[in-house]
């Protein structure tokens, strides 16, 4: 059977993702984002076309880092150098490189905002409060205006077959309510740096809009 999820463990990779120096290991960035992916398989099949999009994705980075230029995909920093210097990013539209590590970890960096509001909304509510609601107003301000109608109508659709707060809090198996509250509380920081660190990079180089 596989592991259950744990939340502990989706903080472990994300920590393990940065370096002394600030640089992100894409390996353990990737490991977070699959930990999230298998506990959003459990939640049923009206999940599965996002987690097919995560999954594709992961697998893009993970054959790159794998390939035989992997040494240049062992930090997001390095990756970034390494396609922009060898030209391996369409900048303006998709053409000859349209499954680029840069373009790739956008989407994945883009889903991050997502996460990191949806958990500090988690973290700030109340018994009643209710995930589709939390769920939806992070994607609005984060993933929708970057998604097409038909993709934000799906989204929408998913967003109320999710369980309520009680049972998230169960399944992230950190303990009481209160345990999951300051567990979420070390969490929030940590992927506030991996994304603000990832955010300046792409802002830096002009990354921020890859088609
Ligand atoms: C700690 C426990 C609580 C949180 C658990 C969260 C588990 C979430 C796991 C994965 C999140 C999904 C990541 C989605 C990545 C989407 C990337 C993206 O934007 N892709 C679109 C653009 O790609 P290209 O076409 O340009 O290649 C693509 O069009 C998207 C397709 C699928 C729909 C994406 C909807 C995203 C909704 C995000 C909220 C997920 C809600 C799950 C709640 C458990």
């Amino acid at each position: 059977m596989a592991d259950a999820f744990s939340l502990q463990d989706v903080l472990d990779s994300f920590k393990s993702s940065l370096s002394d120096n600030k640089e992100v290991f894409i390996k353990y960035y990737i490991s977070g984002w699959r930990e999230l992916v298998s506990f959003m398989n459990s939640l049923g099949s009206v999940f599965s076309f996002i987690s097919k999009d995560a999954v594709n994705k992961i697998q893009i980075l993970e054959n790159l880092l794998m390939g035989e230029n992997g040494t240049h995909y062992l930090t997001v920093q390095s990756m970034v150098k390494y396609e922009l210097d060898n030209e391996l990013v369409d900048l303006a539209k998709r053409s000859s490189h349209p499954e680029s590590g840069c373009r790739t970890l956008l989407r994945l960096h883009r889903a991050l905002r997502w996460l990191q509001l949806f958990l500090e909304s988690l973290r700030t509510s109340t018994e009643d409060s209710k995930t589709s609601v939390m769920c939806s107003e992070a994607y609005n301000a984060s993933l929708s205006p970057h998604h097409p109608w038909i993709i934000r109508k799906a989204a929408g659709m998913a967003f109320c077959a999710l369980p309520s707060r009680n049972a998230f809090f169960e399944v992230m198996n950190a303990g009481s309510d209160q345990e999951v509250i300051t567990l979420l509380g070390e969490a929030l920081p940590l992927i506030s740096e991996v994304h603000q660190i990832t955010e300046d990079l792409y802002a830096k180089n002009n990354l921020l809009d890859l088609p």
